[in-house]
Order: structure tokens, then sequence, then C-alpha cells
């Protein structure tokens, strides 16, 4: 079992890096919250990061988000990609999305420094459709999802360097997404230290919306 990195449950194959209130949970969020570990190789990783890196050392960290769900960030929209990132993110866009969907442009690159964290939130329906996909870059984190009607409801996400995650339907819209600070950053019994961590986060467009009725979007979802 730990050997493989999965847990029975039933009949039902639990991942080792997700976890949940219960198993009833487990079961409804299995195709709507999905962590790929090892999506990215080593070599990507480090493309995309030394790509990102010039650009987000030119910002500095603030404190407040405009909705103040982030702290400890600086941040980037980001529409120009070298052919290398261009690849990688082809490949989110086919791991992670439908092709009726049109993804949200630009990119939205969030840096949030050892200390900084994202308090528990649902992306504006307003800016964003059903589907958010993130990579992971640098640190490890967790990211922990409780449903917005229920609170006893709940799922946790162990974000590895290179993983990918995807929200999608109900794990996007019935449930709050944040990322843990460090003092708080256990996966069960794991401590999952905290340091610097980048993400690359794409997102769909509302149903219905074409790429230029988006008007001016906010600084992130
Ligand atoms: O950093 C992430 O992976 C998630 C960011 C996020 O939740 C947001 O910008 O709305
Ligand atoms: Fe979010
Ligand atoms: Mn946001």
């Amino acid at each position: 079992m730990a050997g493989s990195g999965r847990l029975a449950l039933g009949t039902l194959p639990v991942p080792g890096w997700v976890r949940g209130s219960g198993p009833a949970v487990l079961s409804r969020l299995r195709d709507a919250a999905v962590v790929r570990p090892g999506f990215l190789s080593a070599a990507e990783e480090e493309t995309l990061s030394r790509e990102l890196e010039p650009e987000l050392r030119r910002r500095r960290y603030e404190y407040d988000h405009w909705d103040a769900a982030i702290h400890g960030f600086r941040e980037t929209e980001k529409s120009r990609w070298s052919e290398a990132s261009r690849a990688i993110l082809q490949r989110v866009q086919a791991a992670a999305f439908s092709s009726g969907q049109t993804l949200l442009s630009p990119v939205h690159v969030l840096d949030l420094e050892p200390r900084g964290y994202i308090k528990p939130h649902v992306d504006s329906i307003k800016f964003c459709g059903a589907t958010i996909a993130g990579l992971s870059l640098l640190s490890p984190s967790v990211m922990r999802l409780v449903h917005t009607q229920e609170p006893g409801e709940w799922l946790e996400l162990l974000l590895e360097p290179g993983s990918l995650y995807i929200l999608r339907g109900s794990a996007r819209y019935d449930f709050s997404h944040e990322i843990l600070r460090d003092e708080e950053s256990f996966f069960g019994e794991r401590r999952v230290p905290r340091r610097r961590r980048i993400s690359v986060i794409c997102r769909s467009l509302p149903e219905g919306m074409g790429p230029g009725e988006l008007g001016q979007p906010p600084p992130a979802c």
C-alpha cells in the first residue's frame, strides 16, 4: 500500500496525494479534484522557473490581494511564452480541459514567498469557467478544499513540485480552495515545509463567453 502510493478504500483506489473527510467526498470528487504528481519532468520544471524568474524578480511581494485572499505574493499575467513553455502549456491544456473549453489568456503566474499563503476562496464565476489547472514549482504545498455549505466535507491535495492539479465542476464551484501557510502545512501527520512556491494557473473562460468578451479581468481570479 505505502509502496504503491495507493490506499484501498472498498473497491475505490485513493491516491496517496489526496486525503478527505470521508469516502463519500473522496468518491464524489474523484474526477473533479485531480493531482498528477510528476506531470513535469525536471527539465520542464527548470524551463518554466528559468523563464519566470526574471519577470517575477522585477516585482515586489504584496501582502494583500485585491480580494485579500492571497498574502505574501507577487504575480504576473503572462501571454508571451517560449516555444518550450508553450509545449508544456499545451500538455496542460490537453490533460485538463475538454476541446469545447476556451482558455483564459494570459496565464496566471503566482509566486508565494515562504510565509505566503492563500486563504479559502472560490474563484470568481464571472471571470473563470468550470476548470482550473495549476502547475506547482519549487516547493511542495498542501491545497485544502472545503465545501462551502458543509464545512465538515473537505479534501486535501499534496502538491509536490512538478505536479499538476485540476479542479473542475463541483470541486471548483462547491468547495473553497486554499494553500496552507507554513505553520499549518501538514498533509495528515506529514509535515510539508513551505518554501517559496511558484504556480502557473490555466483557467477556462466562463461557458458561452468568447475570448474577446471578458473586459478587464482582475489581477487574479
Ligand atoms: O497557487 C495556486 O495554485 C492557486 C492560486 C489561486 O487559488 C488563485 O489565484 O485563485
Ligand atoms: Fe483560486
Ligand atoms: Mn484568486
